[in-house]
């Protein structure tokens, strides 16, 4: 793997860009988040966990200190509220008693009118003193919620980037985990189906051997590409390993996961990678399982491997459905 690759994110974004322009793409979100991904999945592992975990740290400062403002923010805003009522409570209380030393002529007309004019004032001041209050907290508040969305935002991007293989840009083991429970629990909340397909390529010790790690990596890629061009945009590839790859297939039985394996097969055959002259084959087993009513996502997977495991000890360019 490159380890020479650039890690900056604004050095990632300006070689996405370089890349749509030379081959005549719009920079839609879509392109760029795709040659985005392309450049930033060329990073060694170690280099990318160190870029996120300090991203997740930036993150986290960032929502504390939105957080202690919201704290002070509402804080202010309930202290003035509660003032404003204790006063308006007292301004009440006091006009009900002009109102009745008035009716009980205990009062005269000059009297009841000048208390009535120093209670209006009081309720006309306290009156501003609560709307200036609540006028500037609405835009305090106004800030957090923006600087909320963007934390929200940054968190999507920095679960995204946890969740994603270095390499090939699939999903890795913990989003594996994270979409096999949704998934699981969604397809037996509504009874739906739900099958995995794992695969592994054959013989890849050979094309390391043979061409060097940084080609056994590209055509690691190359895969990546094939499998996600035949897939559905619900169905997801992870890398499960080295050379393993799963896919998920929401609302797909065996029979259909067959498909996708020998979609994947004829594809492979026709699109062999090329390292200058020399075409690479790609040969893969692979197992499969169909999800039963009781079980979680990690045992779909071992079933899905132990069928893998026999594809591959019965002759490799295979595939084996779980029992
Ligand atoms: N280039 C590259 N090679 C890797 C990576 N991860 C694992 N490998 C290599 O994958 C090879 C796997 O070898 P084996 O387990 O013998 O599998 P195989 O050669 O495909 O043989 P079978 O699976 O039995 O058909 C090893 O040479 C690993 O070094 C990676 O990220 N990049």
């Amino acid at each position: 793997m490159s380890s020479t690759a650039p890690v900056n994110p604004v050095e990632i974004a300006r070689i996405a860009l370089k890349r749509l322009t030379e081959r005549g793409l719009p920079p839609t979100p879509e392109n760029y988040a795709q040659f985005y991904n392309a450049v930033l999945t060329i990073k060694a592992p170690q280099d990318k966990s160190n870029d996120e975990l300090q991203l997740a740290w930036q993150v986290i400062y960032q929502l504390d200190e939105v957080l202690e403002g919201a704290g002070n923010s509402t804080g202010g805003l309930l202290n003035a509220l509660h003032q404003g009522s204790d006063s308006m409570l007292l301004s009440l209380g006091s006009l009900q008693n002009a109102k009745r030393a008035h009716a009980e002529q205990r009062a005269t007309i000059e009297e009841s009118h000048t208390t009535l004019e120093g209670l209006l004032d009081e309720v006309i001041a306290t009156t501003r003193s609560m709307h200036g209050t609540v006028k500037s907290s609405h835009s305090d508040l106004q800030t957090i919620r923006d600087s909320l969305r963007h934390i929200e935002e940054d968190l999507a991007f920095n679960r995204k980037a946890l969740e994603q293989d270095a390499l090939t840009g699939a999903l890795n083991r913990q989003g594996m985990d994270h979409l096999l429970s949704r998934e699981v629990k969604r397809a037996q909340r509504l009874g739906g189906r739900l099958a995995v397909a794992m695969f592994d390529l054959d013989e890849f010790k050979q094309i390391n051997d043979r061409f060097g790690h940084a080609v056994g990596d590209q055509v690691l890629v190359h895969v990546t590409s094939l499998a996600k061009a035949v897939l559905r945009e619900t169905d997801s590839l992870i890398r499960y390993g080295g050379e393993e790859f799963l896919i998920v297939l929401v609302d797909t039985d065996v029979k259909g996961a067959q498909y996708v394996i020998d979609r994947l097969r004829i594809v492979a055959a026709r699109t062999p990678y090329h390292h200058g002259s020399q075409r690479i084959e790609i040969h893969f087993s692979a197992g499969i399982a169909s999800l039963r009513g009781d079980e979680n996502g990690r045992a779909l997977v071992l079933r899905a491997d132990e069928a893998l495991y026999r594809a591959k000890h019965s002759g490799r360019g295979r595939v084996e459905v779980a029992d």
